[in-house]
């Protein structure tokens, strides 16, 4: 068995890099292991598709956070001769919360993966990529397109970009109209202030929009939010973050394999923070299609 390593130096700012890098060298010593280090944006998909297109057996794991994660993910899914672990050290780390019962500490524990457990994961797939967490289109998009605009700006941090974009996609319109197909089932135009597939059940810094979705049913776990005023959305987010919205009659469920978001322009998609400008978007799962390789724990994970 190999171990990849893939480290995004610029994820994150809790765990050094270069302590990480030591106990990669330490507790893996005795094996075949490898620690690439990205260079930038889009190189961890280089990297994890290099060393997943060999055919070996390999276990990848990716050392940032859920975009470090997305990234990787996008070059190994289709070799079922790579399996995935995730060494959280990015800001938000959302992916991971989905594991009640693994904590954030034993992901980063790298003993706990001398002896870890596999789980078959589903993804979800759109526009020939695909995601492992949540798929989104409205205004949470919107927000996550406009961070990397701002993190352009001189003198502007992460944090502070994602406080600009939230300020100003607020001020901008807030409504989607779109019709939706969930399987075969057409739902007609209406505005909506966003639309939720998720496969993982955090995302945002914490916001919890899924509390029933599982990474490994085989289906999408779908919300939609009808528009409402500004003043409203102000008073009902913590309920959000903390997945209290589901019995509002302005909020619906569904669970589904493929649905479709139609409308009269093109979208921003949202894929686990990476945005692209589509039209008509069709969002399915592909069912369990990567193996997640988890430390070790005294109970089932999922
Ligand atoms: N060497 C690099 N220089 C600049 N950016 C990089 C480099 N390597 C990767 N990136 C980019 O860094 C971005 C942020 O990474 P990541 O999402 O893993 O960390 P984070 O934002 O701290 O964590 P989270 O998404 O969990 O809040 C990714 O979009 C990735 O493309």
């Amino acid at each position: 068995m190999k171990y990849i390593f893939i480290i995004n130096p610029e994820a994150g700012k809790e765990k050094s890099k270069v302590e990480l890098d030591n106990e990669i060298r330490s507790v893996f010593k005795d094996t075949d292991f490898i620690v690439e280090y990205t260079r930038y944006p889009g190189h961890a998909t280089e990297i994890a598709m290099m060393y997943a297109s060999t055919k070996e057996e390999m276990i990848i794991f990716a050392c940032g956070g859920d975009g470090t994660i997305n990234e990787v993910v996008n070059g190994m899914y289709k070799y079922k001769n790579a399996k995935l672990a995730l060494i959280p050290i990015g800001t938000g780390n959302d992916f991971i919360k989905f594991f009640k019962k693994i904590s954030k500490d034993d992901f980063l524990n790298l003993e706990g993966y001398k002896d870890g457990q596999d789980l078959p994961c589903d993804l979800i797939y759109s526009n020939n990529r695909v995601c492992l967490n949540i798929a989104s289109v409205g205004f949470d998009a919107r927000v996550v397109q406009k961070v990397a605009r701002f993190k352009r700006l001189p003198f502007v941090n992460g944090g502070f970009a994602y406080i600009l974009s939230v300020f100003n996609s607020f001020l901008a319109s807030m409504k989607f109209h779109q019709a939706l197909k969930i399987d075969d089932t057409y739902i007609g135009y209406k505005n909506y202030i966003f639309i939720v597939a998720a496969n993982g059940s955090y995302y945002g810094g914490g916001f919890h929009p899924t509390p029933d979705a599982k990474i490994n049913d085989g289906f999408i776990d779908v919300i939609t939010i009808d528009a409402l005023s500004r003043l409203r959305v102000m008073t009902l987010i913590k309920k959000y973050k903390a997945g209290e919205h589901r019995s509002f009659d302005f909020v619906k469920e569904f669970r589904c394999k493929k649905m479709q978001i139609i409308g009269k322009k093109e979208v921003v998609l949202n894929m686990d923070g990476e945005t692209i400008k589509v039209k008509d978007p069709v969002i399915e799962i592909l069912e369990k299609q990567i193996t997640l390789y988890l430390p070790k724990m005294n109970e089932t994970a999922a």
